[in-house]
């Protein structure tokens, strides 16, 4: 035994090993030491040290009596409140999306949320005359998100902004316009001479091999090909608008599968270059996947939103699956019935949940499908698969704080229009980034009004996590001064502050083989339960809802391949 093996939890090895030689505790219930950094499983004893749990078998000498000391057992198989086939934990995009498919194939299905309100990520807000989005501002429409959007009766709903709506990079005290064809590229005022050279160079072939084939960051990759001004300028302001990243950790392969793919099949590097300028306008796109047929046709390029904003998709799903969606419903626990070779039996799950008079609840259920962050999924699967929690709590998620100002239009240098810009690092303003919410969809403000939609923090700040919300707004208002306003411009309306302690899932290095090993550990362990979220479909509104549709189709088979086996044996 190592010395300091317990951590905080001195003796829990003895007291363990005690219970399990005179045979005081049952081997198929779970065992939680009173400072529930200990427990015990199946005759094992998991101890979690910081990030990490060992497990280890209790034997060796045991001394004294045996003792149920501070340890309580917590399995309780307890009697049912409810049964449902599948239950769904979260209500956001994903949950939301999985819920309304199972339950149009009359797939039995219940959704717990644990907020009041459905949508997750999603909070729109609507006051004074003016929406606003607190969290994410619009989705590319995809064919699955507009087969989403016709089945829920949500067509007249749907907003598009202009798909020509130009992007910018401040950089220098001035505001570039990204390009959005190579041709432009040529023409782009944010590299120097030296630059645009530099990436020609890489786009006709002069870009050092990847020796050793080695996983690369999205830094590498992109000072490898195009050149450290590209990176600079172009290619660590686009990571900071959709993963708030830090593209020196990121990994390009997990992070930009499409790009990355270009290269691996030999592709010649002006593609990449290609590809790279495309990012900004449509990331990720899915190749070799079988298209949804959709008769509703956007404009391509198109951004897309619901007249009230983007919550209007899960409060639709809520209102159609009426007391199917169960909010202020917090999963606390989950529990396996049965015993034995957890590869044959379908046995069920019980789901305790805390409800908001205080009460429990018991759900029974065949299969369980978690959206919920990595970080909160870990903490409920890590006494099934320990290994595996730890891997899902590796997955970091840095603060980002949104603020939304609304500015009389006469404050601004120029009429606004366009989609917004996003800053390098290297520049010293705080602000990640601002989305000209107003130019977007016009229709959002009250007539004189500007909207802006500004995130501040991420993965290369940190310390935003500490700062108070004046200070936060304070911050933002002086950088937008910098960029759009004409100096004598009053301080803006404050509509809201939200803090994301925990925004967006990163895609580090290691992340894709991190994801196949929880996968299959959870695979081999727990039948009928099924993962998603955007830490494992991508990080996109489109990306959740296709992930949500293929979980539902998973969940569907799999119940009806356990009832056809019940119904042999
Ligand atoms: C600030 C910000 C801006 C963004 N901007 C964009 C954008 O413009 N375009 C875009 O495409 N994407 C954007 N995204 C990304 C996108 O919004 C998310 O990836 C997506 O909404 C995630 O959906 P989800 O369902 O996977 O997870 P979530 O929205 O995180 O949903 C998980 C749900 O699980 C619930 N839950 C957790 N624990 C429990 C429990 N124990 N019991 C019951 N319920 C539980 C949570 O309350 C939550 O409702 C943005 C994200 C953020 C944070
Ligand atoms: C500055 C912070 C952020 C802004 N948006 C996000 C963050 C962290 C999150 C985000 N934005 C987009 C996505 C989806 C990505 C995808 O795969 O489609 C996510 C998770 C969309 C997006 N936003 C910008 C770009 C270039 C993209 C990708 C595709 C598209 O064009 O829609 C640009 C952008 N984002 C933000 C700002 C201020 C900004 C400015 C140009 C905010």
């Amino acid at each position: 035994m190592s010395s300091g093996f317990f951590g905080y939890c001195p003796n829990a090895f003895v007291k363990a090993a005690q219970l399990v030689k005179h045979k005081s505790i049952h081997s198929s219930k779970r065992y939680v030491c009173k400072n529930r950094n200990c427990w015990l499983y199946g005759n094992d004893l998991y101890v979690k040290r910081q990030r990490f749990t060992e497990q280890r078998r209790p034997t060796g000498r045991l001394p004294i009596l045996p003792t149920r000391g501070s340890w309580k057992a917590v399995t309780s198989q307890s009697t049912e409140d409810g049964v449902c086939s599948v239950l769904i934990i979260g209500s956001g995009v994903t949950g939301s999306t999985a819920a309304f498919q199972l339950a149009e194939c009359g797939v039995d299905v219940l959704v717990a949320e644990k907020n009041e309100q459905v949508g997750g990520n999603i909070i729109s807000r609507k006051e004074g005359g003016f929406i606003w989005e607190e969290g994410p501002n619009t989705f590319q429409p995809t064919p699955d998100i507009l087969a989403m959007t016709e089945k829920l009766g949500l067509v007249d709903k749907l907003v598009l902004a202009d798909s020509k709506l130009p992007r910018y990079v401040f950089y220098n005290d001035k505001l570039h316009k990204i390009p959005s064809s190579p041709l432009e590229a040529c023409n782009l005022s944010l590299l120097s001479t030296g630059g645009k050279l530099r990436a020609l160079l890489g786009a006709i072939g002069f870009a050092p091999m990847n020796l050793g084939r080695k996983e690369e960051t999205v830094r590498e990759f992109v000072t490898r090909h195009l050149g450290q001004e590209v990176y600079e300028r172009l290619v660590d302001p686009f990571i900071s608008g959709v993963y708030a990243g830090d593209p020196s950790k990121l990994s390009m392969k997990a992070a930009f599968k499409r790009v990355q793919a270009l290269e691996e099949k030999g592709v010649t590097q002006s593609l990449i270059e290609g590809a790279i300028i495309r990012m900004f306008e449509s990331k990720n796109k899915k190749t070799g996947k079988k298209e949804t047929k959709v008769s509703l046709k956007v404009p391509r390029g198109s951004l897309g939103s619901f007249r009230d904003g983007l919550q209007m998709y899960p409060t639709t799903v809520q209102s159609k699956l009426s007391d199917k969606v169960k909010t202020g419903w917090k999963l606390v626990r989950l529990e396996k019935s049965g015993t034995g070779n957890s590869h044959q039996s379908c046995g069920d799950y019980f789901a305790v949940f805390e409800i908001p008079n205080g009460n429990t609840k018991v759900i029974r259920t065949k299969a369980v499908i978690f959206t919920s962050p990595a970080y909160i999924t870990a903490s409920l699967l890590r006494p099934f698969i320990p290994i595996a929690s730890d891997l899902l709590e590796q997955i970091y998620y840095p603060c980002v704080i949104s603020v939304s100002l609304a500015y009389p239009s006469s404050s601004f240098r120029f009429p606004l229009s366009g989609f917004g810009h996003l800053i390098p690092r290297s520049t010293k303003i705080r602000t990640l980034g601002t989305i000209w919410s107003s130019s977007l969809f016009p229709y959002r403000v009250p007539k004189g009004y500007e909207l802006l939609s500004s995130y501040i923090g991420g993965a290369q700040d940190v310390d935003i996590a500490s700062i108070s919300e004046d200070q936060v707004v304070k911050q933002v208002d002086s950088d937008i001064r910098k960029i759009l306003l004409n100096q004598d411009a009053a301080f803006p309306k404050v509509l809201g502050v939200h803090r994301w302690k925990k925004a967006i899932p990163q895609y580090e290095l290691g992340h894709l083989s991190r994801v196949e090993t929880i996968q299959n550990q959870i695979s081999e362990t727990l039948p009928g339960v099924l993962l998603g979220g955007n830490y494992i479909s991508g990080i996109s509104f489109g990306d959740c809802v296709s992930f949500g549709i293929q979980l539902a189709d998973r969940a569907s088979h799999y119940i009806k391949e356990s009832s056809q086996l019940l119904s042999v044996t």
